[in-house]
């Protein structure tokens, strides 16, 4: 028999578009522009798969859903939006919601969601887990383009499972802000949310700051000390900037994945792990694999699901948002109303931002605070973003790394690596370069490729730049609109 599709959308031309391409595939169609229609036909009995918008007339169609699943548990219901955020995405889900498209979503994609909606069967006692009582309403995560949509998604696919998941992407994308979002809608919201950063902790200490350790373990082991394996339980521990875990702990944490259980350090007794894990790193983890400096077994055990959060300038129809943001927040802070005119909006997108997200938001408020104009102009902007080139180490605040101390950790590293069987000749060009480059190539775009002013920003001489940006094969950006 020829399976119905209902569809509920108050946009006529929706209709007609899905009407006619499900109609291609095979399908009958019943559309309606309401919600109290929809339900009618629902408890009527009729349709194989329900397609609804959520902004209806009469009803929110995401109110829809669990009335549906108590009258007919097997009917698949798939959700479209135009209000691409994650909240939408993460209470379709919830609710059960078989799928959530955001609008404007692609023909093709909707037939194989419909395709799969009508070929998989239903999990019997599949109940979505109840949702947040008093959900909070304001936006974790700002964002609307495509690649943020597909991170919603994911997230509310999330949140329903306490599957591990690996959070990648560069420093400043939100990787945190993921991490507690997948937390905060998850099943294991009661419980606590424990951060530990790898970075941030001396590597003979990371073992008994996670797993604790009893009273004598170690010289200084005054008392017996809680790790955060134990703090965390029946919630989430997030093991952020997890690239840079020496690797004495990486076995450790291993056993611990393998087994389901840990012990303090100096302790016996084995205690069972009751957390759900998140890792994050910025560190392209295969490479480490391939140098020796992460293991690959550990790896796999982490990379259960991989979430990849794109830098700020692959997506960069999100930058006018964002920024109206944290200008709304600097405002909610005290800070002076401040708006940005339309060359300093693209300006905004035009810039590379290397330190993402946070320096977007550390740049506004800074704007916000300082800038003597209620409105911003390019020109303003200008001076601003030279600047930020300069101080970027310090985009994330008192807590940011000095220069310094990462150089250290990554010479360290480095030289680990060399002990491991690669051989060296040449390391002390190498490092040099590494540093070289980045601060070359972005001063270069800080100056929109200008190769004068960069070079009186370097204190170096035109030529000597023009060589070095050759020798290091630094991309030439010439002029940015
Ligand atoms: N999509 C977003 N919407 C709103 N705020 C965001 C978003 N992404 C990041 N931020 C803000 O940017 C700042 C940096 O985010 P976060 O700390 O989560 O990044 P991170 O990737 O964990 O950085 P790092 O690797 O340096 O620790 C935070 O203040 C966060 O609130």
């Amino acid at each position: 028999m020829t399976p119905t599709v209902l569809i509920a959308d108050d946009d006529r031309s929706i209709r007609t578009v899905l009407t006619q391409a499900l109609g291609r595939s095979g399908y009958q169609v019943r559309t309606t522009g309401n919600a109290a229609t929809l339900w009618r036909w629902v408890e009527d009995g009729e349709g194989d798969l329900v397609i609804t918008d959520v902004m209806m007339p009469d009803e929110n169609g995401l109110d829809l859903i669990p009335r549906i699943r108590r009258v007919r548990p097997d009917l698949r219901v798939v959700v479209m939006s135009a209000q691409s955020t994650l909240m939408t995405a993460v209470k379709a889900t919830q609710r059960g919601a078989f799928e959530y498209l955001p609008k404007p979503f692609d023909l093709r994609e909707l037939l194989a969601v419909v395709a799969r909606a009508l070929a998989s069967p239903t999990a019997a006692g599949d109940q979505p887990p109840p949702e947040p009582r008093d959900a909070d309403e304001r936006l974790p995560l700002i964002g609307r383009s495509a690649a943020m949509q597909e991170i919603y998604r994911t997230v509310a696919r999330l949140t329903t499972t306490d599957l591990t998941v690996m959070i990648n992407g560069e420093s400043g994308t939100g990787k945190e802000l993921v991490a507690r979002a997948l937390h905060d809608y998850g099943r294991r919201r009661g419980g606590p949310f424990v951060a530990i950063n790898m970075a941030a902790i001396p590597r003979e200490l990371i073992e008994s700051e996670l797993f604790g350790h009893e009273r004598g373990a170690f010289t200084g082991a005054t008392s017996r000390n809680q790790g955060r394996f134990e703090q965390a339980a029946g919630g989430t521990l997030f093991l952020d900037e997890i690239g840079d875990m020496p690797q004495e702990a990486q076995t450790r944490l291993l056993r611990v994945l393998q087994e389901g259980e840990f012990t303090a350090v100096g302790g016996r007794q084995p205690v069972r792990a009751n957390v759900r894990i998140i890792a994050a790193t910025h560190r392209d983890l295969r490479a480490a694999i391939r140098q020796g400096l992460f293991r690959e077994d550990l790896f796999y055990r982490l990379n259960v699901v991989p979430i990849r959060l794109p830098p700020l300038r692959e997506r960069v129809e999100d930058i006018p948002l964002l920024a109206r943001h944290f200008l709304d927040k600097a405002r909610a802070d005290g800070l002076p109303f401040k708006s940005l005119d339309s060359g300093a909006v693209d300006r905004l997108r035009a810039y590379r931002w290397p330190g993402n997200v946070r320096e977007l938001e550390n740049l506004m408020r800074r704007l916000a605070a300082l800038h003597a104009e209620e409105t911003i102009s390019a020109d303003a902007l200008d001076r601003e973003l030279t600047e930020t080139v300069m101080t970027v180490e310090d985009a994330g605040g008192e807590t940011a790394e000095p220069l310094a101390r990462a150089m250290e950790r990554h010479i360290r590293q480095f030289l680990a690596a060399h002990e491991e069987g690669l051989v060296g000749n040449d390391i002390y060009d190498r490092v040099i370069a590494e540093v070289e480059r980045p601060l070359i190539q972005l001063t270069l775009l800080a100056t929109r490729g200008n190769q004068i002013k960069a070079a009186a920003m370097l204190g170096l001489n035109r030529n000597t730049l023009r060589k070095k940006i050759r020798d290091l094969e630094v991309p030439v950006v010439r002029g940015v609109a």
